[in-house]
């Protein structure tokens, strides 16, 4: 690969005897892993290898799984790299917490995060994008989280609404991205020698935004996937001064090395932060840094936040919904009709205790249930992916063939006995779509920007 000339140079003076090391690793190919979903039901049940373990996950493994394998459209992997994996196992979002993924999309650490919340507390992922937000919903969506917002906002407006609000904020931040030089080598068009400060500047804009909405003794969980300095030390140096925050220790696996003081001010704490450099560590660039925040509850006068408004559910619409879960006897059976939102005709799962986010652009303000049209309801295909437990009168079990069809936009002919109605489409104990059997065929519903044609078995690796 042709890297800038002043990148050699920088890194040529910032590494000294390991920098030719360095430089060889970026030419060299990325090692490719994947995570598993604890939120499904029999989550390891899945035809990829699991071998071939990382000591720093319990569900991350090196190998590479297909966007088009019954694993991958219904959420049980996805696809990661190993370093990035660190990130939200570093975060340790627990079930019950108020977390901000502030720069989130296309979502590999919020999913990680939703899935390390058990479904609960609240989870806002937020993507400033909207392209992108919308594909950090999908993913969302794919794994089956059911306590995530996501919005489509800029960390500003986020404030107004969130302030002092959250027990851990991730800043995944944007960055130079010289840590992905190794995967994306067209990433070395964009750098530039003044790049990385101009990165700088736009991280510290984020950060000040982001620490309106930690709560005090909340914690900040710092990253970016480059290796320069200015985006990494100096931000930790640069937070150091301007908060009342420690950096808090993050435990070194084989290979991690600690973030370099000499490259910030000197403060000695930053040896706490993390660097994963890719002549070091299997997988591709990236810092890490965590901060406790020092400040007690009363400096901050919080306004107690508006309770959320359930929006115009009716009576009858509540009937409806409920007619329709009741039967599945899931999770989803006993909803409270507090914590169902209408938005347009679209039924929501709003997560408890969320301040009314109205003001706000967003892409799902909870889980999407289903579609009221006329007198039915029509459940969505997310709501297919987040049920785990369901009755077995209200699925119909089909062939991985079929399964195929389904995913390509076809119906499925079946010879079903059941009587015509909504069921849960299951393949392989897993929960793929809901499908509407009429009269001996299963009629489709796959989102039609979502169909695909499956991969053969023999693609498995
Ligand atoms: C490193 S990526 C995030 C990757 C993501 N956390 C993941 O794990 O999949 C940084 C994100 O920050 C977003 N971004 C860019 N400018 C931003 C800004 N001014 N404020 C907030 N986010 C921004 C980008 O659109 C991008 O999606």
């Amino acid at each position: 690969m042709k890297l800038p000339q002043d990148f050699i140079d920088k890194y040529t003076h910032l590494l000294g005897d390991e920098a030719p090391d360095f430089f060889e690793s970026l030419d060299q190919d990325s090692v490719i892993g994947f995570r598993l979903n604890p939120l499904k039901n029999d989550y390891r049940n899945i035809k990829y290898s699991l071998n071939k373990t990382i000591d720093y996950t319990n569900d991350g493994f090196i190998g590479k799984v297909s966007g088009r394998s019954l694993e991958h459209q219904t959420g049980y992997v996805y696809s990661q790299d190993l370093s990035a994996m660190y990130v939200a196992i570093v975060a340790d979002a627990k079930p019950g917490e108020k977390v901000l993924d502030l720069c989130a999309a296309p979502g590999g650490k919020s999913t990680q995060l939703a899935e390390s919340m058990q479904n609960q507390g609240v989870l806002v992922s937020n993507e400033i994008n909207y392209k992108r937000a919308k594909i950090l919903a999908e993913n969302m969506e794919r794994i089956g989280a059911k306590n995530v917002v996501v919005t489509n906002e800029s960390p500003d407006r986020l404030v107004s609404v969130f302030k002092h609000y959250f027990d851990k904020i991730v800043v995944d931040a944007p960055c130079s991205g010289e840590g992905m030089f190794r995967k994306d080598h067209a990433a070395t068009k964009y750098w530039h020698k003044e790049y990385p400060n101009e990165c700088a500047k736009l991280q510290k804009e984020i950060l000040v935004q982001a620490m309106q909405m930690l709560k005090s003794g909340g914690e900040l969980i710092y990253s970016t996937c480059t290796f320069a300095p200015e985006e990494n030390e100096e931000i930790v140096s640069w937070l150091l001064e301007n908060y009342d925050l420690t950096l808090e220790p993050i435990k070194r696996y084989d290979g991690m090395e600690p973030g370099r003081p000499a490259w910030g001010n000197g403060d000695p704490t930053i040896s706490h932060t993390v660097r994963l450099m890719s002549h070091k560590f299997q997988g591709e660039g990236q810092f890490l840094a965590k901060f406790k925040d020092n400040t007690t509850e009363n400096k901050f006068k919080v306004k107690k936040k508006k309770a959320k408004k359930s929006k115009g559910i009716s009576p009858s619409e509540f009937e409806l919904w409920n007619e329709f879960i009741k039967p599945f006897k899931s999770e989803l059976s006993n909803l409270n009709i507090n914590d169902l939102k209408l938005n347009g005709d679209y039924l929501y799962y709003y997560p408890q205790e969320l301040p009314d986010i109205e003001k706000l652009k967003y892409m799902r303000p909870g889980l999407a249930l289903g579609i009221f049209k006329k007198n039915r309801f029509e459940p969505s295909y997310a709501l297919a992916l987040s049920l785990n437990e369901v009755s077995d009168e209200r699925v119909i079990k089909v062939t991985k063939e079929q399964w195929k069809q389904y995913v390509a936009g076809d119906v499925i002919p079946s010879n079903e006995s059941k009587k015509n109605g909504w069921y849960l489409l299951e393949t392989e104990g897993k929960y793929f779509a809901f499908g509407k059997l009429v009269n001996g065929t299963i009629k489709n519903f796959m989102p039609k920007g979502l169909r695909f044609t499956a991969i053969d078995e023999s693609e498995y690796q």
